[in-house]
């Protein structure tokens, strides 16, 4: 049972706020799930991101887990494994969104262990921007666009940071054009040990059309997809494998299903990734920016330029949308009595937001996180430290405030 300290079964409730002229906060927070459905997909041509989006963003798997995750893992029989920064996957092994992208190295990864690389700085930027952006969103625009101005404060840290995760992305760029034309100096494809990610893909995609890809774009792309998958997918795991240690019964039965089941039939898994999502989903809140007026369906007036706010944490968490059970941890309310998975509306479950600007990338997602939970889950039992505290961390992605500290044991197996 999840702390009742988290819980929301208030009524599903509409808070307008008004706040004075300079502050340009004319805001509505929702957690109705007809009025998100409305303004996400109904609705959705009249509700995009706002005038201030831009500016508050300014901002092959299974080799990685054979290669990386496991023998990181291995090396450290009964070990009792603290994963100190705020984001507990996140510069571990198990980071897995750039490093598949971008083909990078990751030092921890062997044979690269020895390889004197500082990648992770790119992570601690990433961590930074979310940082800032969710301050954005939370500080009056002409506060924040002063410290911006000024170049003080979490403004300053920004600009540092972004400009880091530049040079990252630019270092891979060149990188990868280098190694192309090393390909295309080579008659044989065989001598090809190159490895394929996404910068590659895509200019190789340009390539067959034709085209050169300018730096610009390969930049923008990668940004997009590292930066929508890296924290979200870090968060993700953290709560399951704390949610799944503080729950043998969940444990065992998911252990038992990967004995017995194919990778695609992990239905019980399933379930439980969609548990550890609804209570902790890695984007806590989202919000759309209404263009012109509109009538929720709760019967609410908005008026243009109208930040509509809906919280996916506690939308998660209602006993209204998940029954009396709401705060309980149960894969099995995901699963039919046929034994099929559940399919529940986005708009209810939200954690990859609904409608047309829902996440891209929802299925890399529950593949990635079945392959680590299965690889792991197989192996090792994992035993959360008695008295770490676990608290949500307030930020763009949900993480945990003190990092995870879990015992990870072999399995006799
Ligand atoms: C636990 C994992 C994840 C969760 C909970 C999640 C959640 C979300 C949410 C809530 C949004 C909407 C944000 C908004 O309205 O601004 C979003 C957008 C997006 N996500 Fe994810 N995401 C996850 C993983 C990923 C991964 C692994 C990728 C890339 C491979 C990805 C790529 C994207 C992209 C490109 C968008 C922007 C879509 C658009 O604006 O049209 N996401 N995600």
């Amino acid at each position: 049972m999840i702390s009742q300290r988290h819980k929301r079964d208030a009524p599903i409730t509409n808070w307008p706020i008004v706040g004075p002229w300079f502050t340009n906060t004319n805001f509505i927070f929702t957690s109705n799930p007809m009025n998100v459905h409305h303004i996400t997909s109904n609705n959705f041509g009249n509700n995009g991101k706002g005038p201030n989006y831009n500016e508050i963003f300014e901002l092959t798997i299974q080799k990685k887990i054979e290669n990386c995750l496991i023998p990181f893992l291995m090396m450290h029989p009964k070990l009792e494994l603290r994963w100190t920064c705020k984001m507990p996957f996140r510069g571990s092994p198990l980071t897995l969104p750039a490093p598949v992208f971008l083909d990078i190295y990751d030092p921890i990864c062997l044979p690269n262990m020895f390889t004197k690389l500082s990648h992770f700085a790119y992570q601690k930027a990433l961590i930074v921007m979310e940082d800032v952006a969710f301050h954005r969103h939370i500080t009056p625009r002409c506060l924040w666009k002063l410290q911006e101005w000024l170049q003080i404060g979490q403004e300053k840290k920004f600009k540092e940071a972004i400009k880091a995760f530049d040079k990252f992305l630019h270092e891979r760029i060149a990188s990868k054009r280098e190694e192309q034309s090393r390909c295309n100096n080579h008659t044989k494809k065989e001598d090809d040990n190159t490895h394929s990610d996404l910068i590659r893909v895509l200019m190789e995609e340009g390539a067959e059309k034709g085209k050169i890809m300018d730096d610009k774009y390969l930049r923008d792309t990668a940004f997009t997809l590292v930066s929508a998958g890296s924290g979200t997918v870090s968060a993700g795991l953290s709560w399951f494998f704390w949610l799944v240690s503080t729950h043998p019964d969940v444990e065992t039965k998911i252990f038992q299903e990967i004995k017995c089941e194919e990778f695609g039939k992990l239905v019980y898994l399933h379930g439980a990734i969609c548990e550890a999502l609804r209570l902790f989903p890695s984007i806590p809140f989202d919000h759309k920016c209404t263009i012109k007026s509109d009538i929720l369906l709760s019967g609410h007036h908005v008026s243009p330029n109208t930040m509509i706010f809906y919280s996916l944490y506690s939308m998660g968490r209602m006993e209204r949308i998940w029954g009396e059970d709401c705060m309980e941890f149960k894969p099995k309310r995901w699963i039919s009595e046929r034994g099929n998975i559940i399919h529940i509306p986005f708009y209810k479950f939200i954690p990859f937001n609904a409608g047309p600007r829902s996440c891209l990338g929802k299925d890399i997602t529950f593949i990635e996180m079945k392959m680590v939970a299965v690889a792991l889950l197989w192996r090792f039992h994992m035993q959360v430290v008695e008295g770490h505290p676990i608290t949500p961390r307030l930020s763009i992605t949900l993480g945990t405030e003190h990092g995870l500290k879990v015992k990870v044991t072999e399995r006799c197996i």
